[in-house]
């Protein structure tokens, strides 16, 4: 026995904050016949191309980040239209990513700093987040999203068709158990040393069943046991040393994904270190990259595409005024005039298919 009451414990937390549970913004924002819809056969949508059965091309395509909610209606407004007219070839679903990982520190998303201003008014985060994600569905337009934060998909999951795991969490347990859990299929890209063995691992580490600690509907903590998720894929979007769109690495993640048993499918990604850092290049590797799906190289179910309103990116400063409408806080992203025109021109090279 001691009589030492030295503090031990919490010595670097600031404050606790208990915010809403995910029933009670459930409950505040529900899901409608109109949304289950689109998310329902998006998703059936997806498993399909994953398994071969339709040979359309998944487009995950949209900002980088979001963080104003209007420009991305906006956003999505155009997207639905461009869907009406290129749908036989293309499937469409909206980058709405909420949440970034940043390489050291940043901003890290609409759910986490919804104000722009360092208060992490995160109860109001994922309320915004869920608002409009009824909204993009509602004009059946389904969406694809990161899943950074173990506990945030409880909010919002019954609204994302396509959920995705990040270069820098690819590797983590955490990750791997959470997308066993998820209702939707998940893309997992390849380590940010262009590694895309991690990805094959966690397509089998998340097609498992898992036990992992979480919260209930009522943000009760829980234990989590999940059945394992079967539709998983690979997205290739380079590495710090090269690129990896062109034929040999796809043929390559098809290779190790038949070798772990399981169904191969890959995405590619044409931003990030597929396109060095360059928003423009992601012209060129889409290019590349269709014509790979009209030779039929491999396995090549979608592509990913970082757009936006405007071209470009930028800084986020405390003069929220200066912040420029339709353009992206992180990442540089293709303007919307490129993004019809490079959409137009993958539909028409695919429906020279034979
Ligand atoms: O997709 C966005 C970024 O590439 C990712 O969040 C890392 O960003 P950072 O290197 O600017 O932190
Ligand atoms: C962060 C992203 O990509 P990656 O994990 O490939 O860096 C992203 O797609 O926003």
């Amino acid at each position: 026995m001691t009589n030492d009451t030295r503090q031990v414990a919490n010595l670097h937390v600031r404050d606790l904050t208990p915010f809403q549970s995910p029933r009670q913004l459930k409950e505040l924002l529900p899901l409608n016949d109109a949304v289950a819809k689109t998310v329902a056969e998006a998703r059936a949508t997806i498993r399909r191309i994953l398994n071969g059965a339709d040979s359309r091309l998944i487009v995950v395509i949209g900002p980088c980040s979001i963080h104003d909610p209007q420009a991305a209606l906006d956003y999505a407004q155009r997207l639905v239209k461009l869907q009406a007219d290129l749908g036989d070839q293309l499937f469409l679903v909206m980058r709405a990513y909420l949440e970034k990982p940043r390489t050291t520190v940043g901003w890290r998303g609409l759910i986490n700093d919804p104000h722009l201003d360092g208060s992490f008014d995160m109860a109001a985060g994922l309320t915004i987040a869920r608002r409009l994600l009824l909204e993009i569905n509602a004009m059946g337009m389904p969406v694809a999203t990161e899943m950074l934060d173990p506990i945030s998909p409880q909010y919002i999951d019954d609204q994302i068709s396509l959920g995705t795991i990040g270069a820098r969490t690819t590797e983590a347990q955490t990750h791997r158990a959470l997308a066993s859990g998820v209702s939707m299929p998940v893309g997992f890209k390849n380590g940010t040393d262009g590694g895309i063995q991690v990805a094959v691992n966690a397509c089998v580490s998340a097609a498992g069943q898992h036990s992992f600690l979480g919260i209930d509907d009522q943000g009760q903590g829980s234990v989590v046991r999940t059945t394992g998720n079967p539709d998983s894929f690979v997205i290739l979007r380079g590495g710090r040393a090269e690129p990896n769109y062109h034929e040999e690495y796809v043929v390559q993640a098809a290779r190790l994904m038949r070798e772990a048993h399981r169904t191969p499918a890959v995405m590619i990604d044409c931003s990030h270190a597929n396109a060095s850092g360059d928003f423009r290049r992601q012209e060129a590797v889409l290019h590349t990259v269709v014509d790979q799906v009209v030779r039929r190289v491999g396995p090549i179910v979608g592509v990913m595409v970082e757009s936006n309103l405007v071209e470009g990116k930028q800084l986020l400063t405390s003069d929220l005024s200066a912040l420029r409408y339709g353009v992206s806080l992180t990442d540089g992203c293709i303007g919307w005039e490129t993004t019809e025109r490079l959409l137009h021109e993958a539909h028409l090279a695919l429906a020279r298919r034979g």
